[in-house]
């Protein structure tokens, strides 16, 4: 897992690394420069092939906080390596901090070239040193122009830390904003690099380390409430299937889910439990699913009983529960949900809510009781909206904040699903996921995360290893990102469908079990 800061938490990291190690501001800012200049001759190697860098022409664009300082310290790297490269400065030279004035005196010591009316279509590089963690309002006026300028020219482009107009912890465009091809970003992900639009607009994202140091004084962690990013290798931590274990062990999971006529998400969404290793999967529906359900998944077993008897037996039965897809929010599916959600909750199982489940909930507000620690809610935007009564662009705008709200006032694990779906807990544990693509806005991709997430759970279920709900549904969200990916690999963004995420799950899980068996 690798961390995620906001820009608050980027400043008291570098004040600490200042003020409590004595690392000189000025030695950050050089580790800063070494490792963009490096990205930037590396791109331009690879590019040119021989390493005949004489075509190239670069533009480093400075602001006077210390983002500029950066740009002004890169700009002369790349000119003592011989490339041709010079600083462009934009805004008001008597705002100049102390360290970027310090990064102009020696830039002009070294005669680095400065343009007063660059020509925008000269340059093959565009270095963007113009705001940073420092932004702090809308861009407007001369900024913007020269943003625009940028923006339109041919070259390839890099940000510096993040590109310019960024907000560096909504991932909002503030006016106008820098289309970086590459950001090179210093210690940490900032979330404005990981939520969109930020995301789109950073390009390719490389985190170099400079020596940020992230403890205090006492040896406590300075972004102890940063957000965190899964990735490939945290895959191997998945517990593994103990040899002597039967279906019984490996988890049984009750799916309450499908109505008249609906039966394509309850198939989804067991098919994904079962193939994301679910022991056994049972799915609670309507009687005239059994043909159609029973064709399409023979693995799974079926029930349409619908009554105080067979209801506790079956949740007795099972260890995971997951309501809602295809339920339809009226009739019979009603009053499934509201069984299923109310004793699920009083027997301390683990309920994940959602699709119809979810809807349901948004009619009946009063029900949010039986939602707890052990309910994972995974409701998309649209479904958010009716839960929250905000409208969507209102969540977009922040979706970080409306997630913590919503995971403090229903007291459960939130997935809040979307391009950057964000996971939360009302402890505010925050994961911010980076697998998956935009094939994965096709129907039925919901129906799958549901089913990944009820196995995921149930891979804990033998396994000594604490590991919170909402890491666990993370994990989740996670690998149904990686089969998404896979699925693009295989069939485009276009011609995926969630079938396909299914097909990808177990090689997906394949790869963690070769990582952890090293
Ligand atoms: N030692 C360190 O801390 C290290 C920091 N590092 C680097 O420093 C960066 C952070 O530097 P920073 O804090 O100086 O802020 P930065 O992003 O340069 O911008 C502030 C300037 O922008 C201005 N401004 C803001 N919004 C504006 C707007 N809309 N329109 C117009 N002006 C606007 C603002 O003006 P003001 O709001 O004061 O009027 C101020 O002048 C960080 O991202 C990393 O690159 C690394 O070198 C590692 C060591
Ligand atoms: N652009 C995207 N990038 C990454 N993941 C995406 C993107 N669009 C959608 N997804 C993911 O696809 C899934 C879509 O779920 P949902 O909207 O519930 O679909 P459905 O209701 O059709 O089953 C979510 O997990 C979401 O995070
Ligand atoms: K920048």
């Amino acid at each position: 897992m690798k961390k995620v800061v906001t820009c608050s938490q980027m400043k008291l990291l570098d004040h600490g690394t200042i003020h409590n190690m004595h690392v000189p501001s000025l030695v950050l800012m050089e580790r800063a420069a070494l490792a963009t200049a490096e990205e930037i001759r590396k791109y331009l190697e690879k590019k040119n092939g021989s390493g005949n860098l004489k075509k190239e022409r670069i533009l480093t664009v400075c602001g006077f906080g210390n983002n500029g300082g950066d740009g002004i310290a890169i700009a002369r790297l790349l000119h003592l390596a011989g490339i041709r490269s010079e600083i462009y400065l934009a805004g008001n030279p008597d705002k100049m901090t102390e360290e970027t004035r310090h990064q102009w005196d020696i830039a002009m010591s070294y005669q680095v070239p400065v343009m007063n009316n660059p020509v925008w279509d000269e340059y093959t590089v565009i270095v963007d040193g113009i705001f940073g963690v420092g932004l702090s309002r809308e861009i407007t006026g001369n900024y913007k122009e020269i943003i625009d300028h940028m923006n339109e020219a041919p070259a390839y482009k890099a940000a510096v830390d993040i590109p310019s107009g960024i907000h560096g912890d909504t991932g909002a465009v503030l006016g106008t904003a820098f289309e970086a091809d590459l950001t090179v970003t210093f210690a940490y992900k900032k979330r404005g690099l990981c939520l969109y639009p930020g995301r789109a607009y950073a390009g390719r994202t490389v985190v170099a380390d400079i020596g940020i140091y992230d403890r205090d004084r006492d040896g406590s962690e300075l972004a102890s409430k940063a957000a965190w990013h899964i990735e490939k290798s945290d895959m191997k931590t998945l517990p593994a299937r103990k040899p002597w274990g039967n279906k019984g062990t490996f988890g049984k999971v009750l799916l309450v889910a499908g109505s008249k006529g609906m039966c394509g998400a309850a198939c989804l969404s067991a098919s994904a439990a079962l193939h994301g290793g679910a022991g056994m999967v049972k799915i609670q529906t309507v009687e005239e699913n059994r043909i159609p359900l029973q064709s399409l998944l023979p693995e799974a077993m079926l029930t349409s009983e619908f009554d105080e008897e067979a209801n506790k037996k079956n949740l007795n039965w099972c260890d995971v529960l997951v309501i809602g897809p295809g339920l339809g929010t009226e009739g019979s599916g009603k009053e499934r949900m509201l069984w299923f959600l109310e004793n699920g909750a009083k027997a301390g199982k683990p309920v994940i809510l959602d699709a119809d489940g979810l809807n349901i909930l948004a009619m009946h507000p009063q029900w949010m009781k039986f939602i707890g620690e052990q309910t994972i809610l995974t409701p998309h935007m649209g479904e958010m909206s009716r839960l929250c009564g905000l409208n969507v662009s209102e969540l977009k705008e922040d979706p970080v904040a409306r997630a913590y709200q919503y995971a403090e006032k229903s007291g459960g694990v939130l997935v809040l699903k979307d391009a950057c779906t964000v996971v939360t807990d009302r402890n505010e544990k925050l994961y911010l996921n980076l697998s998956g693509n935009s094939g994965m806005a096709t129907a039925g991709s919901g129906d799958v995360l549901s089913g990944i997430i009820a196995s995921v759970l149930c891979m804990y279920l033998s396994c000594e290893e604490e590991r919170e709900l909402s890491y666990k549904a993370a994990m989740a969200v996670y690998i149904h990102g990686l089969c998404g990916d896979i699925a693009r690999e295989k069939k485009g963004s276009h011609g995926m469908t969630a079938k396909d995420m299914i097909e990808a799950l177990p090689e997906v899980l394949k790869l963690a079990e070769v990582q952890s068996k090293g």
